[in-house]
């Protein structure tokens, strides 16, 4: 680096790290050219593995520790902090790979310039060395505190913990959880996905109840592909047309307007719900597939118990896990932090883990993003509490998501890969009051449903 003295001098002078180091010392500090070293944003400043044992403490800029290329981060590193003391102190190899996340400036020294440091000198680097280390150890302990629950009693939405990742993709240099997180989700617009537009369209329509199904089938008879679902679907066993139907304009007669706008919706969806989510074990389709049957079952439920929510369940069904998308980048980050939780607390299921490491669960998000896509407030209340149906009151939609969820869990279409299932709230059995018969029949038909969009569903 070219800088001049002086320029170096004022960079050293504003750090608390050479506070206790003397005009003259810093001065020393400051004169070796090759000590100072520039990153541009996003190169490696520390390959985990490599024998390079120099020490570094970062000048300005920041930088992420993660434990691997493309692992979870453990640390935001900013001006002042040490970097590298591992390697340089006990003569191993690099622990972890460090990426500058911007421009960065670090004063650089190997084993020989540092011992070329007069003794002073080097006993401050080395306290300064320790202190880094012991606040770093009481920010690992807090943390841990923090998330097995044993922390300081505040709720975790208002105490968000000391651990500081990346946000996903988002300008901000850290995250935060709890409140804070929600809020930053929700401002930073472009992490909320649109609706797709033929499900926006046919939301549109069916605000108004002169709209026909022939009107509805017209949204999609471009849509050739769309087209073949739809009368797969209708010819399925589900509907028991078997064979007959042979136009879109003939399968909306038959289907009617609410099966016809459910059927698109439900195809639709898959450009939002389709994708893979490695935070929840995911892979591309899952959790399409696991709304879809979410949705039949609830819809399914609604019409055995003749409930008023007939016309909704079936939205509230195919959206009750649309916040998973929305969080994934940001469980994804915490992966370590998630996989620690799940092994440490058997029973726990994912949105216990999201509640106690994030402070809230994907159920609030999703509610956020129906209500941001206009949908009935009786469609967003009743997700916001699937989980947790009790604080819903006699919310009856709620109560159904939540069995109509577990059902569809209990036959094998997960919304979570490889985690603790939830337990069924005994206040929606008793809500539900369907006898087994009827619930299993809710879902075999859901089940029958699948099959006639399998090739839609189980595409590669
Ligand atoms: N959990 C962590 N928090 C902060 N910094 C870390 C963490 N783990 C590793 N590092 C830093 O990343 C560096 C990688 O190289 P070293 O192993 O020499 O030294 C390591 C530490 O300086």
């Amino acid at each position: 680096m070219g800088s001049s003295l002086v320029e170096k001098l004022s960079i050293i002078n504003r750090l608390g790290f050479f506070n206790s180091f003397t005009a003259d010392e810093k001065r020393q500090v400051a004169s070796e050219d090759s000590h100072f070293q520039v990153y541009d944003p996003g190169t490696v400043v520390i390959r985990k593995g490599s024998s390079d044992q120099s020490l570094l403490i970062i000048l300005s800029g920041s930088v992420a520790v993660a434990e691997g290329t493309g692992d979870a981060v453990l640390a935001i590193l900013k001006a002042g902090e040490v970097l590298g003391e591992m390697a340089f102190l006990t003569e191993t190899r690099r622990t972890a790979q460090v990426i500058a996340r911007e421009p960065v400036i670090a004063l650089k020294l190997d084993r020989l310039m540092f011992e070329k440091f007069p003794a002073p000198i080097r006993e401050k680097f080395k306290d300064q060395i320790i202190m880094k280390l012991v606040t770093r150890l009481d920010m690992a302990n807090r943390e841990l505190t923090r998330y097995r629950g044993t922390g300081n009693g505040g709720s975790p939405a208002e105490t968000p913990g000391p651990f500081r990742v990346p946000a996903a993709g988002a300008a901000e240099s850290e995250l935060a959880t709890g409140r804070d997180l929600i809020r930053k989700i929700v401002s930073n617009t472009t992490s909320l996905p649109a609706m797709p537009a033929v499900m926006l369209k046919v939301q549109q329509m069916l605000r108004s109840p002169a709209t026909s199904p022939a009107q509805l089938a017209k949204v999609i008879e471009t849509d050739a592909a769309m087209v073949t679902d739809i009368l797969k679907l209708a010819n399925s066993a589900f509907f028991g047309f078997r064979g007959k139907v042979s136009t879109v304009q003939h399968a909306s007669s038959l289907l009617g307007t609410r099966r016809l706008a459910e059927l698109i919706t439900a195809i639709s969806a898959g450009s939002v719900l389709g994708s893979a989510m490695r935070g929840y074990n995911l892979k591309s389709g899952d959790m399409w597939r696991h709304s879809i049957a979410v949705a039949v079952t609830a819809s399914e439920i609604a019409g055995a118990m003749s409930s008023e929510a007939v016309e909704t369940a079936y939205m509230a069904g195919l959206l009750h896990d649309v916040g998973k998308i929305i969080l994934d980048p940001y469980v994804r980050e915490r992966k370590v932090l998630f996989d620690h939780y799940l092994e440490t607390h058997p029973g726990k299921c994912i949105q216990d883990a999201e509640r106690d490491l994030l402070g809230f669960d994907h159920a609030v998000i999703a509610s956020i993003l129906c209500d941001n896509w206009s949908l009935p407030r009786a469609i967003s209340f009743a997700i916001r509490h699937h989980h947790q149906p009790a604080s819903a009151g006699d919310h009856q939609l709620a109560h159904i998501i939540h069995y109509a969820d577990i059902l569809v869990i209990q036959a094998g279409l997960a919304g979570s890969g490889g985690y603790a299932p939830p337990e069924l709230d005994p206040r929606s059995r008793s809500m539900v009051s369907l006898d087994p018969d009827t619930l299993q029949h809710s879902v075999e038909k859901a089940l029958q449903y699948m099959d006639g969009l399998k090739g839609r569903l189980f595409a590669p």
